[in-house]
């Protein structure tokens, strides 16, 4: 099945009105072949969906519609505001926030709810990928949080290995393809071979300029979860270029 490459960007806690400029170069960029995307903190999707020229995301929503969840924002209210997507089970809130493969679960489904697309990420500290456990912790992981109903129509998978989360260490093309054929194999156990290839598998941890080539053509590679070199288009423009 022939999968269209996604990059996207997560501006995590960065970011203002001033720096939605980088939006304009990127909107020139993104017109070619691949899919682009940006998820942005909650305050700027409003501003930033009405210049780009591409989806706007949430990095994370809330499992529930509305209630008294002080301090978070629903599927629905990203929604109003111009998001497409959200990003969903970063380990930066399962680490940092204690979420959980349900609540992971729970918020992906939300999304499908509303009729919004899920960027899932799953992936491994480096004590499990020293200890060999990487496939296995982020296998279970997937199985845990994969939402009711996935398909690749509204779901794709980042693949995040913590370790190389910021630090400037990038997995080994050998170990990403590696792991994402772990990845393909559960969810054809859990889906089915069918759904299973439509769903598309991103790698995400510290992409650059440099070496997105070779970990965008990689076997089962379909895009990339971007952090720091999203937030500028001279960082990103190029990272969207190599996966064309
Ligand atoms: O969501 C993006 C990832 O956490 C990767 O971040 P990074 O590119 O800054 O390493």
């Amino acid at each position: 099945m022939m999968r269209r490459k996604l990059v996207a960007g997560n501006w995590k806690m960065n970011g203002s009105l001033a720096a939605l400029a980088e939006l304009d170069a990127i909107n020139d960029a993104a017109d070619g072949g691949v899919d682009v995307a940006i998820a942005v903190p909650a305050t700027l999707i409003h501003p930033a969906a009405a210049r780009a020229r591409f989806p706007i995301g949430a990095e994370d929503v809330h499992g529930a519609d509305s209630g008294a969840h002080t301090g978070c924002v629903s599927a629905p209210m990203v929604k109003e505001a111009g998001a497409s997507f959200s990003i969903v089970g970063h380990s930066e809130r399962r680490q940092g926030q204690h979420e959980s493969d349900a609540d992971v679960k729970a918020k992906a489904e939300a999304l499908h709810r509303h009729g919004l697309t899920a960027i899932l990420c799953v992936g491994e500290t480096l004590e499990q990928r020293e200890a060999g456990k990487a496939e296995a912790v982020v296998t279970a992981q997937l199985r845990a949080s994969l939402p009711d109903g996935a398909s690749g129509d509204w779901l794709s998978i980042a693949y995040e290995p913590i370790w190389a989360i910021g630090t400037g260490k990038v997995a080994t093309v050998a170990d990403v393809e590696a792991m994402h054929a772990a990845i393909r194999a559960a969810l054809a156990e859990a889906l089915g071979v069918d759904q299973a290839d439509s769903i598309r598998l991103l790698y995400g941890g510290s992409v650059t300029a440099e070496n997105a080539a070779g970990l965008l053509h990689a076997a089962n590679v379909d895009g990339a979860l971007v952090g720091g070199a999203s937030l500028t288009a001279a960082k990103f423009v190029p990272i969207i270029k190599a996966a064309g």
